[in-house]
């Protein structure tokens, strides 16, 4: 050991002897705590004087009732504060820090030495710090500068100074591994020696090896809207993590993690990333993939496509006579423009095309579909539209009361009276004695008895269709979203722009309405008409809405997320060369998501540096799309991918087998065999899985395995593999250009090694460029 790390090592076991003694300290404390939490709940009865014989007792056990509640909650908040803390400082225990810089602030004598770590650090009297959060505002100074001039801002103003030193530490148990001086270090020892390693379970935090460009996107405070645009690998997810545990660190005193919310690609991915935050101390945000929600506001009226249906009709259906009317209705129904015309329909609802369901009792009309619209219209026009929709359903109420009423003396309720079972009986039994109470003869017995059973009926049965006018089911939001695909509608409100075969999509659309059935592309369409109809539920708890895979959703959807979080700043994070979706047409960008909130609200930040695979790995895919070469390679060497021919399915499981053993001499934790759809997965399981341990990931599979699985392209989107092996690469297989960005979106899922296997000729994605960044075997 050196003179230099023994001193590090020295300072080291001073702050670990500081923590050891914080931890002590707090863990007295929180039993101290605990007893008094337990103590409060057991006696909180027996100190309240319960009193409510006059109105100044009654006030006098409110406030004592409150006051007991008060103590109550703050000793659990405190509890769970000294708690969240303790286990903080037990993983500080491990690695207090990561980093130092030395830094001489502009006008001050002294050169500073800051040492950062996950969290705050002080000595006994809170005053000096031992070590700073990595959000802090000067710790930014580490990962935005070489040595050299720096600044970084703080709520008083902006800082200059000297960097003069800049160290990374790699400490494990306590103990200094490593530690480097990056002025003097070529490259980034610590990254290769983080990206060198083999995957785990669950992602991990990387705030120790934060870039630069990473930085700006996690301290980011301009704007309502921020667009990441990143190469694959290059960080995008990590960074928006990170962001999470910034912006809850930076307001802590005014956000909560649930008031934050990430929209992810399925719930694999949510199970992968779902350590990173508590490993920084915080809390985990909501965790939502779209059709989740979808799935919430839908299911009960519709059989609900779900994306990967769509994908999966997409990658397999080329045969089906309406493969081509239903890829452009999906591109038509993803549009701005789809969105305005259903914004335009709606407003020419005013005016007329409502539709509405009679409302029906016992199979008898009590107000027709007519009749309702014939009120709607005449009611006055120039109410808003949602004011006009509640006045219906006041007059729909009222009209249920007086039926009420009629119907207490109809003969059926009296039959119904008769054949009433023991039990309903007996309710009202019970509670007609305790209303009668002391006025034992004021009363017919008989006559009110019945009266009540009566009404009990008669409520019960009209109970459900009361609930249903609230919930405005008069409103045949079905019909009049079918009515949007009617020769005239289409002609009338269609008219600017042009959508190919709209006649079509028109007919196929309804057809699928009638069968009971809603195509992934239409459902958040519905659920826009319907929200602007029945008046929109958005949520305005939430502050920040993250959006990972972004590439994946259509203009459309943003727009609908904007509405459904009015009060949230946005993230937006993806890659374009990644979108599998059949709404990404060949233009697709993240331009169109400026109008979202305007241009001075918006800002975009690009990566290109990509870290999660090696140099070789990296040299190869970027050849996959158009503009790769802007992808930087982080320095990590491996070996070149490998591209095998074989002639014969046989042949390919064989050799794909024999890989696969190679692999796992290589102690690689994760091997994933990527196949282009759920059924080549099937199919390709079914044949490998007689040889060795292999497990089968479909879309509802909630867990990232380790060991070897078999998955469609699409499901391995946003997680990664130290090995990956492309089943399948061939002509047959990948043949269409439109498979491009899912076959890239394949290959980049690998760290450290690429096999690719195809059954006779190769993909054309293969040839040029790409043959040189390939190893071949057997022709
Ligand atoms: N600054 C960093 N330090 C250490 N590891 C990093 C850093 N940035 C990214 N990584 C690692 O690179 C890999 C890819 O990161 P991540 O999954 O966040 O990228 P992504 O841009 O979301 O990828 P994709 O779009 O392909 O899903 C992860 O293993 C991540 O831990």
């Amino acid at each position: 050991m050196n003179n230099e790390i023994r001193q590090e090592q020295e300072r080291l076991n001073e702050v670990i002897d500081t923590i050891s003694k914080q931890i002590s300290k707090i863990e007295g404390e929180t039993s101290k705590r605990k007893k008094e939490v337990v103590n409060i709940r057991k006696h909180f009865w027996d100190d309240l004087k319960v009193n409510i014989d006059t109105f100044d007792d009654y006030l006098e056990t409110i406030i004592g009732l409150r006051q007991q509640a008060q103590d109550l909650s703050q000793s659990e908040g405190a509890h769970r504060y000294a708690f969240k803390r303790l286990s903080t400082l037990r993983r500080m225990q491990e690695v207090p820090y990561f980093g130092r810089i030395d830094i001489t602030e502009e006008g001050s004598p002294l050169t500073e030495q800051i040492y950062i770590g996950t969290s705050t650090l002080t000595d006994a009297t809170g005053e000096n710090f031992i070590i700073y959060d990595w959000r802090a505002p000067v710790s930014s100074v580490y990962y935005d500068y070489p040595p050299g001039p720096v600044e970084y801002s703080t709520p008083g103003g902006v800082i200059r100074g000297m960097l003069e030193n800049k160290w990374q530490y790699t400490i494990k148990g306590g103990v200094i591994e490593s530690m480097f001086d990056t002025s003097l270090t070529i490259g980034d020892e610590i990254l290769q020696q983080v990206l060198g390693k083999g995957t785990d379970k669950h992602m991990h935090s990387i705030v120790s090896t934060i870039q630069r460009e990473q930085n700006r996107i996690i301290r980011n405070d301009r704007g309502r809207l921020l667009i990441v645009q990143g190469a694959a690998g290059s960080g995008k997810t990590s960074a928006a993590l990170q962001r999470i545990a910034y912006l809850l660190y930076k307001n802590r005193e005014r956000l909560k993690a649930d008031q934050i919310i990430l929209f992810s690609p399925n719930s694999m991915f949510n199970n992968y990333v779902s350590n990173v935050l508590p490993e920084l101390g915080e809390e985990n945000m909501q965790q939502v993939t779209f059709q989740e929600y979808l799935d919430h506001r839908l299911t009960d009226s519709f059989q609900v496509e779900d994306p990967y249906e769509q994908l999966e009709y997409l990658l397999t259906g080329e045969d089906d006579p309406s493969y081509r009317i239903r890829t452009a209705s999906i591109q038509f129904k993803a549009s701005i423009r789809f969105f305005e015309i259903i914004k335009t329909y709606r407003q020419s609802l005013e005016q007329s095309g409502m539709i509405f369901r009679g409302v029906k009792f016992r199979g008898e009309t009590l107000v027709s579909a007519k009749q309702i619209s014939e009120r709607f219209y005449n009611t006055d026009n120039t109410l808003k539209f949602h004011n006009r929709i509640e006045k219906l359903r006041e007059w729909l109420c009222e009209l249920l009361d007086e039926r009420e009423k009629f119907e207490l003396k109809q003969p059926w309720v009296e039959e119904e009276i008769e054949y009433l079972s023991k039990e309903d009986y007996q309710k009202v039994y019970t509670y007609l004695e305790k209303k009668r109470g002391d006025n034992e003869d004021s009363f017919d017995e008989y006559e009110i008895e019945n009266k009540m059973l009566a009404r009990m009926i008669v409520r019960k049965k009209l109970k459900s269709l009361r609930k249903r006018i609230k919930e405005l089911h008069f409103i045949n939001i079905k019909g009049i979203y079918k009515q949007l695909f009617d020769e005239q509608t289409r002609v009338e409100l269609w008219n600017e722009g042009e959508t190919p075969a709209e006649r079509e999509i028109c007919l196929s659309t309804q057809k699928m309405l009638d069968e009971g059935k809603l195509n992934y592309e239409d459902a958040t369409p519905f659920l826009l008409l319907k929200e602007l109809i029945q008046g929109f539920q958005s949520n305005t708890s939430i502050k920040y809405v993250l959006v990972d895979e972004a590439q994946d959703y259509s203009p459309f959807q943003f727009e609908f997320l904007k509405r459904l979080f009015p009060s949230a700043r946005m993230t937006v994070l993806g890659d374009f060369n990644q979108a599998i979706f059949a709404h990404a047409s060949e233009r697709v960008d993240f331009q169109t998501l400026t109008s979202l909130y305007g241009l001075s609200e918006t800002e975009s930040i690009t990566l290109d540096q990509s870290y999660r695979s090696t140099k070789q790995i990296i040299e190869f895919t970027r050849e996959l799309i158009p503009e790769g070469h802007r992808i930087k390679a982080f320095n990590r060497e491996g070996e070149k991918p490998v591209l095998t021919q074989v002639s014969s399915r046989d042949e390919l499981h064989r050799k794909i087998m024999s890989k696969v053993k190679d692999f796992q001499s290589r102690e690689y934790n994760t091997i994933a065999i990527i196949c282009k759809s759920a059924a080549e997965s099937a199919a390709a399981y079914d044949a490998l899985s007689a040889h060795g341990e292999i497990k089968l990931v479909q879309k509802g599979t909630n867990e990232y395995e380790q060991g070897v699985v078999v998955i469609p392209a699409y499901l391995a989107k946003g997680i990664e593999f130290d090995a990956v092996i492309i089943y399948d690469a061939s002509m047959q297989t990948y043949g269409d250009e439109s498979l491009r960005r899912l076959f890239y979106t394949a290959c980049t899922r690998a760290m450290h090694d690429l096999q690719i296997y195809t059954i006779g000729e190769p993909s054309p994605f293969l040839k040029n460029g790409a043959t040189e960044s390939l190893l071949l075997t057997s022709k």
